[in-house]
């Protein structure tokens, strides 16, 4: 049976379809030389951000083949590592989007209105109803950074309590932002116009403190800040000074530059700053939603079905995969048979979507080519998640061409590559009914289903050269399944191609390259 690690605190549900497929160990807050220790047992681990999945722990994973984050973020998680290591990550990406724009709604109001300290002062038995003069949002100005899932529900409810939001986003449409009745604008716009800031970014080489002394010094001295995306966003320094000094208003945040939040200033500045303890997603609505949504998809992939959110296969949804399903049996079957004629080191893939194929999305079917090609090499440590990268690594350059024109079958898919043995193209093309026919070997027309064990041949067009191919497998005892002739020209080049019943004996292939008229002969499992 196999087995899940879960490393942080996760709804009883997300346990509950995990164990319908696997043995699930629960145990939260480990140190790293655990995790590391233990790692190697398990095939799939599940965690929210108490846990950082480091090059290191991957490595370790030997077995692991999936990641799944009950959250959003997977900054916690080197994906690059898990990705060289064919571990599909995947996430929820929007299980916890209204628990995170509630708590950053909640925390501007409070802000405003200094409800913490208000909070505490009466709970001190104090009655103080002069400190805490706070300040509307009605009518201000709220300037959203990141106006994706988050941002957007943050600017609809802001927007319904009379604010004029400003967005920078520069990844979304014009035409989005005045759906939501946001204005896009520009950093340098928003940082010199905004009452209210509110970040809503992934961190990134670009976002890291993008919020720092400079930036600061843009902004009003009115201004609050919030942050419920992720730590090291603001530079917590700088965001200490701008506040002590009076050149900003405030600030509430939910993520840290390190986490748990250790000794900090920021703790000292009184009812100015809000500290939450990365709350943004811990309501009972959204750690059911991510438990579900990333313990199906564990429970999928560990099943061998595709997982529908995952952050590392890229353009392989659930969906796309459905309806490619049989051409990327298709692709992965003639990548895999190119892939031992052309034999050892390859240099060169080109794939040719020809016809009908011509139309879709052609990435997958590039990928499972690639697959296929590195399935000699690489056996089930090559999937989809890694054949990419894998082929980039071993330097294969990919070619990739489409061609609507050609007509022989409804969609085809010509493979040609390179290797250090030669060059060797293949096509092949689906039935009606789904099954693969292998239509043309080396520019010559064949036509023949993939079987396990295979022999190709390259001969001259000659009487009696078949009969001896077919009696020297006999005296051999291996049974010919089919058995098929192409050729362009009558007693020209031609080629062979042998379905068997049997592997071929060791020594054979040798005795077959002697027989007169034979110029090369390939063996090829499939
Ligand atoms: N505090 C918490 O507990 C939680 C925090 N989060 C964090 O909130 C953030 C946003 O999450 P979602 O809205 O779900 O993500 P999303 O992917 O829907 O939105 C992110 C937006 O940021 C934009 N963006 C990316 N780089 C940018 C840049 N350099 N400048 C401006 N915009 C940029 C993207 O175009 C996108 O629209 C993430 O960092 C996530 O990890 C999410 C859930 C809970
Ligand atoms: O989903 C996210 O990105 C979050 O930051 C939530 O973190 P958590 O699962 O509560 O540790």
């Amino acid at each position: 049976m196999a087995k899940v690690l879960v490393s942080d605190p996760i709804d009883q549900v997300g346990i509950e379809i995990l164990s319908q497929v696997a043995q699930v160990d629960i145990k939260t807050g480990l140190p790293a030389e655990e995790l590391i220790k233990i790692i190697p047992e398990y095939d799939a681990l599940m965690l929210r951000s108490g846990t950082r999945v480091t090059q290191e722990i991957i490595e370790a994973g030997t077995q692991l083949k999936i990641i799944g984050r009950a959250g959003v973020g997977v900054d916690n998680i080197d994906v690059p590592a898990a990705t060289r290591q064919g571990i599909i990550v995947v996430n929820s990406p929007e299980g916890n989007t209204i628990a995170a724009a509630e708590h950053t709604l909640a925390m501007m109001l409070s802000l405003s209105r200094y409800i913490p300290d208000a909070n505490a002062s009466v709970k001190a038995g104090k009655w103080d109803r002069k400190s805490y003069i706070g300040s509307e949002v009605y009518k201000k100005t709220l300037g959203v950074i990141g106006l994706g899932k988050i941002g957007s529900h943050v600017a609809t409810v802001a927007k319904a309590m009379n604010m004029k939001i400003l967005a920078y986003d520069p990844f979304i449409s014009k035409e989005r932002a005045d759906r939501l009745g946001c204005t896009l604008v520009d950093l340098e716009f928003l940082f010199a116009e905004a009452d209210y800031i509110t970040l809503h970014i992934p961190k990134t080489p670009e976002t890291t403190h993008l919020i720092n002394a400079e930036t600061l010094a843009k902004m009003k001295p009115n201004v609050r800040i919030i942050n419920c995306a992720r730590g090291g966003i603001i530079d917590e320094e700088a965001l200490v000074e701008a506040i002590e000094s009076g050149k900003i208003a405030g600030a509430a945040l939910d993520v840290f530059e390190q986490e748990p939040l250790g000794e900090s200033r920021l703790r000292e500045l009184g009812s100015k700053v809000i500290l939450t303890p990365h709350l943004g997603a811990s309501t009972e609505e959204a750690q059911v939603n991510v438990a579900i949504d990333v313990a199906e998809q564990i429970r999928d992939v560990l099943l061998g079905l595709p997982a529908r959110s995952a952050v590392n296969i890229p353009g392989l949804t659930p969906d796309v995969m459905e309806k490619l399903r049989p051409y990327l049996r298709l692709a992965e079957t003639l990548g895999n048979l190119v892939g031992q004629l052309a034999g050892g080191r390859i240099e060169r893939l080109t794939v040719k979507l020809q016809g009908d194929l011509a139309e879709v999305n052609s990435q997958p079917i590039v990928i499972a080519s690639i697959k296929g090609l590195l399935s000699q090499a690489l056996r089930e440590r090559v999937n989809y998640v890694n054949a990419a990268i894998e082929a980039k690594e071993r330097g294969i350059r990919i070619i990739e061409t489409k061609d609507a024109s050609v007509r022989d079958y409804s969609g085809s898919l010509y493979l040609e590559a390179q290797g250090s043995m030669g060059e060797h193209s293949v096509t092949g093309a689906l039935l009606s009914n789904g099954e693969i026919r292998i239509t043309d070997l080396d520019d010559f027309p064949i036509n023949v289903p993939p079987s396990n064990n295979m022999l190709f041949t390259l001969h001259r067009d000659m009487p009696g050269i078949i009969g001896k191919i077919g009696s020297l497998l006999g005296s051999f005892n291996v049974n010919i399944a089919s058995m098929q002739v192409g050729r362009k020209i009558v007693r020209g080049d031609a080629v062979m191609a042998l379905s068997l019943d049997d592997p071929l004996p060791e020594g054979l292939l040798s005795e077959i390259t002697k027989v007169a008229g034979i110029r090369d002969a390939y063996t090829v499992k499939l």
